[in-house]
């Protein structure tokens, strides 16, 4: 009854939903709430690792950013992210939780570079892994560095905690008719243009053959309730 259904997962906090009901930024009972989750996952000995976005802060595609060059736009994007690891890894200091961030682009006196062998030892350690500045690269998205990270560390999924409790139809925001999947396979989601993440995330994870959870960080207990392997969020499979 206790016992999870995994050993080692990659958890990607949606940046956006960092926010809270504020208009941007970090609203500070959303990330504590959100610690409070990971922390009670923690505690039943599943391996963590996390990427978090960058939306609540800074998107390369975001209209504050027309008319600039998009790889420099990227660049303010990765570091947006590199923000919000700091938070999170000392919202969960203060919890008593040990976390360690690791950074794809250097930036070594704020934070320690993503080192694969390092990420692995920090795993085993029982310390949590929060990945920041996504892949490195410009053109990409957290959800690609969720599926690269999550395939890199062996983990056994990819849990995508978003503002929305799975994948739909069509965009739930938008569109009021959207209805919601229980599974989904990666081809269906990739060729229905399902933007709930884009196609290459989709793409890596489902050629490694890691699935995704989709599921709501709103919703109280959604997490625990993924990582128990309990009937939530959308499962997206090979
Ligand atoms: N078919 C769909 N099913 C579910 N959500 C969808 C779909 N199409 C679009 N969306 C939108 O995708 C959003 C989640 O993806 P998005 O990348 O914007 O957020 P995030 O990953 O949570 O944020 P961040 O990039 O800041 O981490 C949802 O809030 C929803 O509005
Ligand atoms: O590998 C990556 C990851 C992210 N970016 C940039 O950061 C922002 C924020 O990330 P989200 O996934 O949208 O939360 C993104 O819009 C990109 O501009 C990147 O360039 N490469």
């Amino acid at each position: 009854m206790t016992t999870p259904a995994y050993k080692r997962v990659l958890l990607k906090l949606s940046g956006e939903a960092l926010m809270g009901d504020d208009p941007y930024g970090i609203n500070r009972a959303t990330i504590e709430r959100m610690v409070a989750d990971v922390s009670e996952v923690a505690k039943l000995g599943v391996e963590l690792a996390i990427v978090i976005g960058g939306g609540n802060i800074f998107r390369g595609v975001a209209p504050g950013a027309q008319g600039m060059d998009r790889a420099t736009a990227d660049y303010m994007g990765m570091l947006a992210t590199v923000m919000n690891s700091l938070a999170l890894a000392d919202a969960m200091r203060q919890v008593g939780i040990t976390a360690r961030v690791m950074s794809a682009i250097a930036i070594e006196q704020v934070v320690e570079p993503y080192v694969r062998p390092k990420a692995l030892q920090y795993l085993e350690e029982g310390k949590i892994v929060i990945f920041a500045a996504g892949t490195g690269n410009p053109f990409f998205t957290t959800d690609t560095a969720a599926a690269l990270r999550g395939s890199e560390i062996g983990a056994e999924i990819v849990l995508k905690a978003t503002k929305v409790d799975g994948v739909y139809s069509a965009d739930p925001n938008k569109d009021p008719d959207a209805t919601r999947y229980a599974t989904i396979s990666f081809d269906e989601a990739i060729s229905k243009h399902l933007q709930v993440m884009d196609a290459t995330a989709f793409a890596l994870c489902r050629d490694q053959k890691l699935p995704i959870k989709v599921f709501s960080i709103v919703k109280p207990g959604a997490l625990k309730s993924v990582v128990m392997g309990e009937d939530e969020g959308t499962l997206v499979h090979v």
